[in-house]
């Protein structure tokens, strides 16, 4: 497995607050990548440095061999790195269909010529039907996008990422306000992401068990620092990663 995204002492100063401060990693092609750590550990501040909304104070990160630090989002967006939010952002009075529609089109429709740059990218525009039957939404496309329930209007904003085609999705909380079998169904998603889509997932999420389970390795920061990096049994068992997040009465359900 080849390196799709590598970051090398990735910092995001904000005034006097290092709220990422020195991280390195690689994510393969293929590879379900999780991140994990306390409340303001900096996860989020991260997924935002890679995927262009804030500049980097210092550390560079590249994309399949090119350097992305500092490009604007949508820049990187056509390049193949997707994101998706921890709260649900999209556009309540339209139906899923506009939703996911809106979505592509946003993608593409930076500068005159967007439509142009799209070509050589190497990547197929999806069709809109299949993405909503992928996340499970094919037979409410003409539902409206706010009157979906909680697990499904996640399950839209996935959509929407899809609709760029993205190389890499970086996932912030999918699991956040789901229930258990909202949960499983999460899981299942992320795992076909990778499996029938090939796409690699980065991945920020406090639900350990769906961590755990989904990822192949995962990175623990605390603080903005990384701790730990490994397996998921390594990183459980880490006494850094335990004394920092898990606590020493966790118990891997
Ligand atoms: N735009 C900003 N301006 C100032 N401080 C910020 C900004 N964004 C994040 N921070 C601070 O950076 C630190 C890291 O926040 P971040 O949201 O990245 O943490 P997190 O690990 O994602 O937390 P959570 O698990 O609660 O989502 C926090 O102290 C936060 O208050």
């Amino acid at each position: 497995m080849s390196a799709l995204l590598e970051v090398q002492g990735l910092t995001r100063r904000f005034g006097g607050l290092t709220a990422v401060s020195d991280v390195s990693f690689a994510v393969s092609e293929g590879e379900i990548f999780g991140v994990i750590g306390p409340n303001g550990a900096g996860k989020t501040t991260l997924f935002n440095v890679i995927a262009g909304h804030y500049k980097p104070s210092a550390g560079t990160a590249t994309f399949s061999g090119r350097g992305i630090s500092g490009l604007r989002s949508d820049v990187i967006a056509r390049l193949g790195i997707a994101r998706t939010f921890q709260a649900v952002h999209l556009f309540a009075a339209e139906t899923v269909a506009e939703n996911l529609r809106r979505a592509r089109v946003l993608s593409t429709s930076h500068g005159p010529f967007a439509y142009l740059r799209s070509f050589g990218t190497g990547r197929r525009e999806p069709d809109l039907r299949d993405v909503a039957t992928f996340v499970g939404l094919g037979p409410l496309l003409d539902q409206t996008a706010g009157g979906l329930a909680y697990g499904l209007q996640k399950m839209l904003g996935i959509g929407m990422a899809l609709m760029v085609t993205p190389k890499l999705l970086l996932m912030d909380e999918p699991a956040a306000g789901l229930n258990p079998s909202e949960k499983r169904a999460a899981s299942a998603l992320i795992r076909r992401l990778r499996d029938e889509r090939g796409i690699s997932i980065l991945l920020v999420e406090h639900d350990m068990p769906l961590v755990m389970g989904v990822c192949d390795r995962i990175l623990v920061v605390n603080q903005g620092k990384p701790i730990a990096i490994g397996s998921p049994d390594a990183v459980k068992a880490d006494p850094a990663v335990i004394d920092a997040y898990l606590g020493d009465d966790y118990e891997f359900a």
